[in-house]
């Protein structure tokens, strides 16, 4: 019961907690100032701070607590609430200010809290002093794949690593739950304070478009960034492909970056290389495509994907991932030119791996198989647009004697206009098709399928179809019709503990789900 929280209402899958120093140091707020030139109101002296904060739901004692202009209130509304919680100032713009004017706490001025957090928050928790080595990976798919598969690489270097990702972050062996794929700048600044209590040498951090959007990687300047693909995704949080693409393109410009890994495999790779402003080397999984860094699939297997890796100056190395699909050979070469383009032989990397067969990673719900020895193969993935729906079925039918089937659903409350072309695809690709719900949020969950269903009926090829809600029964429908031979994908939730449904966290686990459902179908 201990990821689960119960009220009077509802049962709703506990917020994981913002990792922060367990031993911060305190900075005085005159300091702060002086430092940033900013303007102040209020009495100063002797106020001093050990942390930095968005949401008066993670204040600490000590506390700068930053107002922002949100989508849904001023955070300078809850100016008095945090000074209660123990928060020794506010930093806000001056709309904020006029609101905060009697909330008792001393107020710190900026144009943009947004755009201050993130410096300021380094500041505070002297994040960027001594840094570890920093890589950053963003694209529409494989992020979250490329930056696990650098920590398990730096890992076998034998570096003490650091990762932050949609599923988790870790520091060394402590791991917790993620809330957003990026942290909050404030709380990344905190994250890699605590990382460096705990000696970590290296980080991997999963950077979206919405995180460069939103200043969440401000005051951190990477080392290593990778950009893996640009696909059809996040169209309700930009207009069109061009603006989502703008919004990736910051991480690739000397403010933010050293040096860069581009991917050529979607057009996209080669803008980047245009428009960035850093130095760039490129990789491509992609026959026919001038890159760099050729990568060569030599053997497909249900366990593993094994690959060549081929570079200038003859260098090469050929190795293992602990995945199938192609696109997981893409995302783990990636990972490794990253390394080398940090400092690392490619030879050293190439002895370190070997040592264990290959990478040793474990990626949760990513193409993850959660059957045993007999009955369907079930995979549950975290896809949820088209490319990554066409990636993933196409690797799984590699290694599907039988029927494919797929069980997927769509996000509630997000980019609508992908939703016809991830059932066209997803229909063009299985045999059987189970279209279910998702995290619906305040969507009607009903209209959402009916729109999976109508892309399914424009594909080329039209399977079985069946819709079934909600998604414990449609695992169910997909197990009581597989045989022995035949696959299941499920796609969409992947490593995720609930399902937002109306607003509310419920707890809910599809590998558990998928499990249960093989062990009273007798396939234990
Ligand atoms: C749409 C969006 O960007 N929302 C972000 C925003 O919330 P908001 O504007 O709705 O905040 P609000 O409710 O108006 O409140 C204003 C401020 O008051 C604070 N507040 C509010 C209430 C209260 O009691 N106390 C309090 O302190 C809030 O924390 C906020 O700082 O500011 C919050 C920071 O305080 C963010 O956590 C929140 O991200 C939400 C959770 C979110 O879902 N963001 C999405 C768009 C996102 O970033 N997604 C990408 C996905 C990438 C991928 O799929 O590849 C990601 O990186 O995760
Ligand atoms: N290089 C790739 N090309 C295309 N599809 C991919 C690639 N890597 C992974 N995928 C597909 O995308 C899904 C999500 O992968 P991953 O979590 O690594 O991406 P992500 O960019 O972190 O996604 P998100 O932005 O949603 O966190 C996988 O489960 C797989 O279906």
């Amino acid at each position: 019961m201990s990821d689960v929280v119960r009220n009077e209402k509802h049962v709703t899958a506990r917020i994981p907690p913002v990792l922060r120093p367990e031993h911060p140091s305190a900075r005085s707020l005159a300091g702060l100032v002086s430092e940033f030139g900013l303007e102040t109101s209020g009495s100063l002296d002797g106020v001093e701070v050990t942390g930095v904060t968005l949401s008066t739901g993670d204040l600490h004692p000590g506390d700068l607590y930053v107002g922002i202009h949100g989508a849904h209130s001023h955070g300078a509304s809850y100016a008095s609430a945090a000074r209660e919680g123990g928060a020794v100032a506010i930093l806000t713009d001056p709309a904020g200010a006029e609101i905060a004017k009697d909330s008792g706490l001393p107020i710190v001025l900026v144009d943009s809290p947004r755009e201050a957090l993130g410096e300021i928050s380094a500041w505070v928790y002297r994040s960027s002093e001594h840094p570890p080595l920093l890589f950053g990976t963003t694209g529409t798919n494989g992020k979250t794949s490329v930056s696990y598969l650098l920590e398990g690489i730096l890992k076998q270097l034998g570096l003490v690593t650091g990762l932050s990702s949609t599923a988790e972050r870790h520091i060394g062996d402590l791991t917790v739950v993620s809330r957003l794929t990026t942290p909050e700048a404030s709380e990344m600044h905190a994250l890699l304070a605590r990382m460096r209590e705990s000696n970590v040498r290296a980080v991997a951090v999963e950077v979206s478009a919405q995180a460069l959007s939103r200043n969440r990687v401000d005051g951190i300047m990477f080392d290593v960034v990778g950009f893996t693909n640009l696909s059809h995704d996040h169209l309700d949080d930009y207009a069109d492909m061009e603006e989502y693409f703008a919004a990736k393109l910051p991480l690739f410009q000397p403010d933010r970056a050293k040096r860069g890994v581009v991917s050529l495999d979607t057009s996209w790779g080669q803008r980047v290389v245009s428009d960035s402003h850093i130095p760039v080397t490129t990789i491509s999984t992609t026959p026919g495509i001038d890159a760099e860094w050729v990568t060569t699939i030599i053997e497909e297997q249900a366990t593993f994907t094994e690959f060549r890796l081929s570079g200038p100056e003859n260098r090469s190395l050929t190795t293992r991932v602990p995945l199938i699909g192609w696109h997981m050979a893409a995302n783990a070469a990636l990972a490794i030119v990253m390394l080398v383009e940090a400092g690392f032989e490619l030879e050293a990397i190439g002895q370190a791996l070997e040592e264990k067969g290959g990478i040793d990673a474990y990626l949760p719900g990513r193409t993850e198989r959660v059957s045993g020895e007999h009955g369907p193969s079930v995979y549950v993935d975290f896809g949820h647009s088209p490319d990554a729906f066409l990636n993933t079925l196409a690797a799984v039918k590699k290694f599907t004697p039988g029927r494919t089937i797929m069980v997927f659903g769509a996000d509630g409350d997000r980019d609508a206009t992908k939703r016809l072309e991830m059932g066209r695809v997803a229909a063009d690709g299985s045999d059987i098709l189970v279209i279910t719900d998702h995290h619906p949020r305040f969507e009607d969950p009903a209209s959402i399928r009916k729109t999976l269903l109508e892309g399914a009926h424009l594909a080329a090829h039209q399977p079985e179809i069946h819709e079934v809600s909600p998604p414990e029964r449609a695992i169910r429908t997909a197990v009581s019709l597989a045989r022995e031979g035949d696959s299941i994908l499920w796609a969409g939730p992947g490593h995720q503990d609930y399902r937002d449904i109306a607003g509310v966290r419920t707890p809910y686990s599809a590998r558990d789900e998928a499990r249960a459902a093989l062990r009273e179908a007798g396939w234990a």
